[in-house]
């Protein structure tokens, strides 16, 4: 086991979006690029780092163009696409990392692995889709599109409509060991993608694929928590985050016991389905491990927010 501290960074599936009008896989490939520079800051900074992924426009993407051409191929079923998410954007920060670490002269091997997240079968999310995914809609293309294609459609924070499906809670994750083992060998590890492909597990202890996305930060609660991490990090679109926000009373945050968080958070202080989720993700970690320590802050602060220089740090 290595002695070197371990930090999970969850890089959210909209933050390789910088502009919807430019969403090709080659610009969110070149937003990557400019980004792979703050996690191999880490490296550099001497930390162990296991990076995880969103990949909610992504997958919706994929199952549009399958829906698109139906009536030519097959289509993809959801935990597939999930996986299609997982190789593409495990490539995309594989090779931009890669190429980071030699510009550095440093050698840290990069490895993006395919993950199953184990989820219940008997989820109640599967019978009510929650979980939005690819772009977004006005209202009424919204509505017509769940009429022809009976999708699920949801308001996503005041941002606009978008196909929502299943999102089942994260239980476990197959390839916990090896994650494990490949990051004490010096290894920068890509895993967790999307949140896991979701599998249950038959009673004849064989895995099942299911039809569904799960949230990311949840997956990376649970994998910082099975892994023991010292630092559970969210990259956002702030540096910190703020009470009051948009008003003339906004604060920004430094430093937030679990209580405070918790109590900022049931007040309504934290948007529903952008800032909330990140804090209640990172709450779950910090709250049963001593010494760990949950951050929000901005791509490019991710080393000194690390460093305790910025960033809204949660701590128990
Ligand atoms: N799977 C997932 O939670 O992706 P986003 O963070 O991109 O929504």
């Amino acid at each position: 086991m290595s002695n070197q501290k371990l930090a999970i960074v969850a890089f959210g599936g909209n933050a390789l979006i910088e502009d919807d009008a430019r969403c090709s896989i080659l610009d969110q490939s070149a937003t990557v690029e400019k980004n792979v520079t703050y996690i191999v800051d880490l490296v550099e900074a001497g930390w162990r780092v296991l990076l995880t992924h969103g990949n909610g426009p992504q997958v919706g993407f994929i199952l549009r163009r399958s829906d698109l051409a139906a009536c030519e191929v097959a289509p993809v079923p959801v935990d597939y696409a999930v996986g299609d998410t997982q190789g593409a954007i495990g490539y995309m920060f594989q090779r931009a990392l890669t190429n980071e670490l030699r510009r550095r002269g440093l050698n840290t091997p990069v490895v993006a692995l395919v993950t199953q997240t184990l989820v219940d079968e008997n989820d109640p999310a599967f019978d009510t889709p929650c979980k939005p995914i690819g772009g977004f809609m006005d209202e009424a293309t919204a509505k017509a599109n769940e009429d022809k294609y009976g999708w699920t459609v949801v308001e996503d924070s005041g941002r606009g409509w978008r196909r929502a499906v299943p999102s089942p809670r994260p239980k476990d994750i197959v390839e916990l060991d090896v994650i494990e083992k490949l990051l004490d060998t010096g290894a920068l590890v890509i895993a967790g993608g999307g949140g896991g492909i979701p599998v249950c597990e038959t009673t004849e202890g064989q895995l099942q694929g299911l039809e569904a996305v799960v949230d990311k930060d949840l997956t990376t609660a649970l994998l910082a928590s099975k892994l023991n991490a010292d630092a559970f990090i969210i990259p956002t679109g702030v540096e910190k985050v703020a009470i009051n926000f948009g008003r003339p009373d906004q604060q920004w945050l430094d430093t937030l016991s679990v209580d405070e968080a918790a109590r900022l958070s049931e007040e309504g202080q934290f948007g529903e389905g952008s800032m909330k989720p990140k804090v209640e993700a990172l709450l779950s970690y910090v709250r049963n491990h001593d010494s760990a320590i949950g951050i929000i802050t901005s791509p490019q602060s991710l080393a000194k927010a690390l460093a305790g220089d910025t960033g809204t740090r949660i701590v128990k």
